[in-house]
């Protein structure tokens, strides 16, 4: 069953691969995979991103970095992480699902010769109030992009 957190607590989600329902594969990387999935004990649908260690060298301490900081960002703008573990040579990091998609899919599928300048002016605008929350807390993000290409 669901368990309800009180206001301003964050849920603990589950450590275990076993309490996640992998769906299709909504994201793919050099050294990373992401699915669509299902956090079975809270019925929720998630996003879970799959890094193999082994692959492409991966920096174990950086990427473990990263995702111990994904998982203490709390700002509307920046996509936290619910939780991330470790199962064998992978790093399994536990995100809410945007069902949008990103915002370079959003342009390429709705507004194809690309947006008006209002509204990049409103996007870039929200994207920095994240970065400035970030870097505010000691953070460089390294890597803004709209979305991946490909
Ligand atoms: N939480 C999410 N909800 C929905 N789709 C997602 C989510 N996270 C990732 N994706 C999809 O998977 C793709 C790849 O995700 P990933 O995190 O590897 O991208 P990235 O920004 O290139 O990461 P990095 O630069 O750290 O490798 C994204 O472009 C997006 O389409």
């Amino acid at each position: 069953m669901a368990t309800k957190a009180k206001a301003g607590e964050r849920r603990k989600y589950p450590i275990r691969k076993e309490d996640y329902e992998l769906f299709e594969v909504i994201g793919d990387g050099a050294s990373a995979v992401v699915h669509r999935a299902r956090c079975i004990p809270f019925d929720e649908i998630v996003a879970v991103k799959i890094l193999d260690f082994e692959k492409n060298n991966a920096d174990l301490a950086k990427i473990s970095r990263e995702a111990q900081t994904m998982v203490l960002i709390d700002h509307p703008n920046v996509l936290n992480a619910h939780c991330s573990f470790v199962i064998d040579h992978d790093l399994w990091v536990v995100m809410p699902y945007m069902a949008g998609g990103s915002c370079l899919h959003i342009m390429k599928s709705v507004y194809p010769k690309g947006f008006e300048e209002n509204v990049i002016a409103t996007v870039l605008k929200e994207v920095l109030k994240g970065l400035e929350y970030l870097h505010r807390e000691g953070h460089i993000h390294r890597d803004v992009k709209a979305g991946n290409i490909g």
